[in-house]
């Protein structure tokens, strides 16, 4: 509704009209229905009621009865082989906007959280009114993000049937409880949100059914009209009920029965029942449900979009009658198109339904006849008419590849032990299907598959897949051609893990998936660091932002000098958003002590503006001489020798048993550990259940620095650190000078090691009374356990069983990315966003 003088400043379609404005059908990527406040729907506009959904790839919002109406209009993320093109058009998104939002033409306030209003560009973020954005020239070049940006046109993935959670590796939002009807096509129970249950009894309710779709699946919408409406009045009713515009006289109501979807028993035709009787089918038989339908026609005139053209939505109307066929449409459209020396076997026909969740294409028989698919599709549902369109498409040969990356196997095996065991297990097709990399370490392989049905059906099948007691992952992996990278693009790999510290990291996911590509994007839950390394392997130059604590920078770390060999960007520089518990390495880098909810926007920009640093990394081999002994009940394991790398610190004794009890009921309880201070707390709890007099960890070890035996104080615990910050930010080592010792760097190749007496001193190092007891400095450690101990590397714990520990230098130092201390003059944030040109004149 507008008021008649404020009708010239209504630009934005409306939804019945929003399908066939759509340039390039593009699904959205829905998750579980979830709770979001102060949005409104895109498609009745009107504000959210719980649960709604939500697009994780756009600002797209939605209640779950209007699903079926959004249109298929989310970012283009990758090339799909279908209307691919290389330059990108804003993608504007309407309203959500904040109510600080400032247009970017006149500066006014364009957001609000009282109405659906102001326009954003999903790829710059450039923001506008609804009256102003049709000025803004159409190319969009993502931005102040543009270099951090993996540019869609240079990411392929041929995903056919893949939803998009597959696509982009996007897990159900545990948090957001789904519906008990997982069926979010709509509401089985019929949607009664805009109708006011009148108690006027000049009025009725009618359920009315769009076509036979809706009636198997008991899915209707309610409409409110005068019990004496008109025939007219009713059908108009219901076809607005379902966003249909068109002229009401070419559709009619048929009775609800289940034999009415076998006939065409319509029995309010107007040629079957007079004008002047209908008022009283509707008030004195009154149907309780109806089905709405599409009168047969003679003719129709469609449009036929050439698939070839790269800008604007152009299209050819054509007049089809009961004898056309796909090739009498080609035959005709082809001269339409300025193709008319073009063969026609050389051109198919498409039908392409634009649903918001998927996007299906069709190739026509060139025999069918169009009149009767029309009629086929409009008694399937009119909605489902009105998101149809019929694409002319070259017939060229289209490659299917898909690439899906199996992790959870054994490492160490050759390609044929894994294909081996991948035909044993998921009983794959040799013929369509190759092992095109083997990531033995991992225990990873990567198919090649060049069958879509089949790519599905391992897809699913390795989910319910275990090898030796483990279950195997799997995830899509798109192509990224490295050579369409632009010379000054350089990617940020993003890796969230969710389960870190304060569990913010769902959030940030959502987050970056918005600001970035969300191919760029990976959690870590899934899969770990390899599938996001290897979709990166070809990229010249990239970065990388690790979003957890201390263990997930250490997880990422290690992976990446497993595989760097095999990355064309050997060296990318790591940057932190710190989600975790400690922080060490975040807080050195100044990325902070723990994220509470900065503008991810701008974080992206200070990784930007970092400054790359360089960090020792270190080799901890242990060797047990003997099966280490069960912490918690005593049972004998085996222990097999071990190497992990490590970047902070590396603890035996005390500090790894209180990080041992952690996460011991971290694991019992997780959603109990959703906030740094409870987690502290925890560490607090477990560390007063330890206060003790024992010091005896000297007596259960041995140490040797640099092929030096040093002999121990009485200490409960031993430390090695490499960077100036233990335990959340607590310094071990002290700023005492001390002319035994260099003074410590992260680059200088040396560790320090200090030892603590107990819980006590450690709580005296965390309140800053005390630092640690300074034991050596050096670059080569051997220790000696005489009995099982508790240890500790950058926060993760496990019990080592007596033998030899080893730590050494590992190979080069790794690039890190420090905050720089001086924030660049970037002015307003959220106003620096878009770099936007007006064009001139406009329209
Ligand atoms: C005087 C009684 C003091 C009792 C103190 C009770 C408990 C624990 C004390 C210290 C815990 C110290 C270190 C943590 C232990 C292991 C972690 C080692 C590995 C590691 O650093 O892992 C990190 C990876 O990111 C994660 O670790 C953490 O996040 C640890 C958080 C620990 C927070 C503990 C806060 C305790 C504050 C206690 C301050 C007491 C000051 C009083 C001093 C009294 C002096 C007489
Ligand atoms: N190398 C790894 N492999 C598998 N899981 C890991 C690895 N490192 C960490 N994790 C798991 O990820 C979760 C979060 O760890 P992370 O270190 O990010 O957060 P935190 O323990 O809360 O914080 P901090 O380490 O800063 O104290 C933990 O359950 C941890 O076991």
């Amino acid at each position: 509704m507008s008021h008649e003088k404020c009708l010239k400043n209504i630009k934005i379609p409306c939804s019945c009209v929003a399908p066939s404005l759509v340039r390039v059908p593009v699904a959205h990527c829905f998750g579980s229905p979830g709770h979001y406040k102060r949005k409104f729907c895109t498609v009745c506009r009107k504000s959210l009621e719980s649960p709604a959904l939500r697009c994780e790839v756009c600002e797209l919002h939605v209640h779950t009865d209007c699903i079926l109406f959004a249109c298929s209009d989310c970012r283009q993320c990758h090339q799909d082989g279908h209307q691919d093109h290389d330059t990108y058009h804003h993608h504007w998104r309407e309203g959500n906007l904040s109510s600080s939002a400032r247009c970017e033409v006149c500066r006014k306030t364009c957001g609000s959280s009282e109405v659906l209003s102001g326009m954003r560009c999903e790829w710059c973020g450039i923001l506008a009114h609804a009256a102003c954005y049709v000025i803004v020239t159409p190319e969009c070049t993502f931005g102040r993000l543009r270099n951090m940006i993996l540019p869609p046109s240079c990411v392929q993935l041929f995903s056919r049937n893949f939803s998009k959670l597959h696509c982009f590796r996007v897990t159900e939002n545990l948090q957001t409880e789904p519906d008990e009807d997982d069926d979010v096509d709509g509401s089985t129970q019929g949607s009664t949100k805009d109708v006011q249950i009148s108690t006027d009894s000049s009025k009725q309710m009618l359920k009315i059914f769009d076509g036979n779709d809706a009636v198997k699946r008991n899915q209707f919408r309610l409409i409110s009209v005068p019990r004496i409406a008109k025939n007219e009045e009713v059908v108009e009713a219901a076809l607005r009920a379902y966003y249909i515009n068109d002229d009401e006289q070419e559709y009619e109501l048929q009775t609800f029965t289940q034999q009415a979807l076998l006939s065409d028993d319509v029995i309010n035709r107007n040629d079957a029942v007079e004008d002047s009787n209908l008022s009283s089918v509707f008030r004195e038989s009154v149907p309780e449900a109806w089905i709405i339908r599409a009168k047969p026609k003679d003719e129709e005139v469609i449009r036929i979009y050439p698939a070839w053209l790269k800008v604007g939505m152009a299209y050819v109307s054509l007049r089809v009658n009961k004898d056309s066929t796909t090739q009498t449409v080609v035959k005709e459209v082809l001269p339409l198109l300025g193709k008319q020396t073009e063969c026609l076997e050389n051109y198919k026909l498409v039908e392409v339904l634009m649903g918001s969740k998927q996007v299906q294409r069709m190739v026509l028989d060139n025999q069918e006849l169009i009149l009767n698919r029309l009629k086929d599709i409009r008694k399937t549902s009119i909605r489902q008419m009105n998101q149809t369109r019929f694409y002319i498409v070259e017939n060229n040969k289209s490659i299917v590849r898909v690439n899906l990356l199996v992790g959870g196997l054994p490492p160490q095996l050759s390609r044929e032990e894994y294909t081996n065991i991948l035909k044993a297990e998921l009983a794959i097709k040799t013929n369509v299907v190759s092992v095109s990399h083997v990531y033995q370490a991992q225990g990873a392989v990567v198919l090649e598959i060049s069958c879509f049905s089949e790519a599905e059906r391992i897809y699913m099948l390795v989910k319910d897949t275990t090898v030796n007691d483990k279950p195997l992952n799997v995830v899509v992996i798109p192509e990224v051609v490295a050579s369409k990278i632009p010379q000054n693009c350089c990617p940020v790999l993003v890796f969230v893990n969710p389960k870190s510290g304060g569990l913010k990291g769902r959030d940030l996911l959502y987050s970056f998936r918005k600001l970035l590509n969300p191919h760029q994007v990976f959690e870590l839950t899934n899969g770990g660091p390899l599938p996001g390394f290897h979709t990166f392997c070809k990229v010249p130059s990239f970065r990388v932002l690790v979003c957890g604590g201390d263990g997930t920078v250490g997880w990422v770390l290690g992976a990446l000098e497993e595989i760097r060999h095999k990355l064309a960007c050997s060296e990318p520089s790591v940057a932190i958003l710190p989600l975790g518990t400690g922080n060490d390495l975040g807080r050195v880098l100044r990325w902070g002590a723990g994220y509470s909810g900065e503008d991810p926007y701008s974080i992206l920009v200070s990784v930007d503006e970092a400054d790359d640093v360089l960090m020792d990394r270190w080799t901890i081999l242990l060797d047990a001489d003997e099966p280490a002994e069960g912490a918690e009940n005593g049972v004998a394991e085996p222990e097999p020798p071990k190497i992990v790398q490590m970047n902070n610190y590396c603890g035996l004794g005390i500090d790894a048993e209180l990080s041992l009890d952690f996460h011991h009921a971290r694991e019992e309880e997780p959603g109990k550990f959703n906030s740094r201070f409870h987690n502290k707390g925890v560490y607090v709890k477990v560390g007063l259940q330890k206060i003790s007099h024992t010091r005896n960890l000297h007596k259960d070890i041995k140490l040797q620095v640099d092929q030096q035996e040093v002999e121990l104080p009485s200490i409960e615990g031993l430390i090695f650190i490499n960077i100036p910050s233990w335990g959340s930010g607590a310094d071990l080592w002290g700023s005492d000078s001390d002319n035994r010792f260099e003074k410590p760097r992260i680059d200088d190749g040396l560790l320090e090691v200090v030892g603590v007496t107990g819980v006590v001193h450690m709580g005296q190092v965390q309140g800053g009374f005390r630092s640690g007891i300074r034991i050596a400095q050096g670059s080569y450690f051997r220790v000696t356990l005489l009995k099982p101990i508790p240890v500790q590397v950058d926060g993760e714990p496990w019990i080592q069983a007596p033998g030899r520990i080893i730590i050494s230098a590992a190979g080069p130092k790794v690039h890190m990315l420090k905050k720089s201390k001086k924030q660049k003059k970037t002015g307003n944030m959220k106003e620096m966003r878009g770099d936007m040109s007006i064009s001139e004149g406009g329209r």
